[in-house]
């Protein structure tokens, strides 16, 4: 590819073509036969966008909240693990761009830079003002060390915490069997001081990573932090009540990007379940896995989410040129997404409602055409 990326889907194939191939296939894959992966991108082709016309458009604003902390736009950036192999600069190059454009930056427990000198990063960038951080937590057999971690986000300035709750044992990806995928020994996890269980394999293989996880814990979490808590991975309606139940701030609806349970549904397909079961609660409901569009952002949105992360287009943005690099990507579906909504003729997020989008199904040429046709030869009785 010799011109510059004018889609997201123009960055992975850039990513591909730059990156050690065992590198690419870490950030790529899916678990299993990559089916969730897929079904996860191909739902947002299902959807249609019904447009309004003769809407004043001159003005459109991407602008929102989450948990009360104003975003330029719902487009935020998921936890992903080991930024390092991607730039130098690994998650502050991330921070840096997201605080840069007034969005939302998760970090991954497993970060090759360490969550002070993150903040610190993006702070500087955001000459000064507080950058909103969230932080993604592994939960940990060793309760105390996890204890540590959530005290050490707290006062770092993180604004909430987001609990995995997807992935009690590693998903079988079968690139990373094939290369026998390993963090590159020249990094870190900067926030742990190293040790077996907590190196590059050893993180990856999930030697820490308590499988023993319950909605108890959840219960202890809320003890030991003043912190929001958001779930990541909340799948169906009864776990979100569950979760409304006790007394979490948010959910991500995830499967993980399609990295662990293969075979299961596409997160947009489940939104809607997830969206109606916290009716009438304050949770906010966020959703990630196969978003590459401004049109997908918009669905999303339609569907009930208030915000989107996104997850490998965040590396390969990274990986093409740092933090402009994320930047870049960014920027970009923010683009679109404010050109889809104009377009659509909705001005401010909160405008955009189930009733812009059809399924795609319930629009066929057979079904319009049956339709058509049945009136104009329906004989009168
Ligand atoms: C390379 C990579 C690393 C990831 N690492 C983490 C992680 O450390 N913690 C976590 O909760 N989710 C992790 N995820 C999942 C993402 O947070 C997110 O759910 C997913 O990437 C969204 O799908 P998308 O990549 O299609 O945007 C990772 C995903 C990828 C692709
Ligand atoms: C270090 C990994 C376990 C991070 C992760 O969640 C992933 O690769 O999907």
């Amino acid at each position: 590819m010799s011109s510059a990326p004018v889609c997201l889907d123009d960055f992975e194939k850039l990513a591909r073509l730059s990156l050690p191939a065992s590198v690419f296939g870490y950030y790529f894959s899916g678990a299993d036969a990559e089916s969730t992966l897929q079904r996860n991108k191909d739902a947002y082709d299902s959807l249609l966008i019904r447009p309004r016309i003769l809407v004043d458009v001159e003005k459109v604003t991407t602008e929102t909240t989450i948990l009360g902390h104003k975003i330029n736009s719902p487009v935020c950036v998921a936890p992903t693990a080991f930024h390092g192999m991607a730039n130098d600069e690994a998650e502050k190059a991330t921070a840096r761009a997201c605080a840069s454009l007034k969005t939302c930056y998760t970090m991954a427990t497993y970060s090759n830079t360490s969550m002070e000198d993150t903040y610190a990063a993006a702070k500087q960038k955001s000459r000064k003002q507080d950058p909103l951080h969230w932080f993604q937590l592994y939960v940990e057999q060793d309760r105390e060390a996890t204890k540590q971690l959530v005290q050490r986000c707290e006062r770092a300035g993180y604004k909430a915490l987001v609990i995995t709750v997807d992935r009690p044992r590693l998903g079988r990806r079968l690139a990373d069997l094939r290369h026998a995928f390993k963090l590159p020994k020249h990094l870190s996890l900067a926030n742990f001081i190293a040790d077996e269980t907590r190196s590059g394999a050893g993180a990856y293989a999930g030697g820490a990573i308590d499988a023993s996880l319950n909605w108890k814990d959840i219960e202890w979490f809320k003890s030991i932090t003043k912190l929001p808590i958001v779930i990541k991975g909340i799948f169906r309606g009864e776990d979100a009540k569950l979760a409304v139940k006790h007394g979490v701030d948010g959910i991500i609806v995830s499967n993980h990007g399609g990295r662990q349970l293969d075979g299961c549904p596409a997160t947009l397909e489940v939104l809607p379940e997830i969206v109606d079961a916290v009716k009438g609660s304050k949770v906010e409901v966020y959703v990630d896995g196969g978003i590459r569009k401004g049109t997908d952002v918009f669905k999303a949105l339609a569907l009930g989410a208030r915000a989107v992360f996104l997850g490998r287009p965040i590396v390969y943005g990274l990986a093409y040129q740092g933090e402009e690099g994320v930047r870049s990507v960014l920027s970009l579906i923010n683009y679109e997404f404010r050109l889809a909504m104009a377009l659509a003729g909705c001005t401010s997020t909160d405008k955009i409602t189930p009733d812009y989008i059809i399924p795609a199904e319930e629009i066929s040429l057979a079904r319009s055409y049956a339709k058509y046709h049945s009136k104009r030869i329906a004989p009168k009785l």
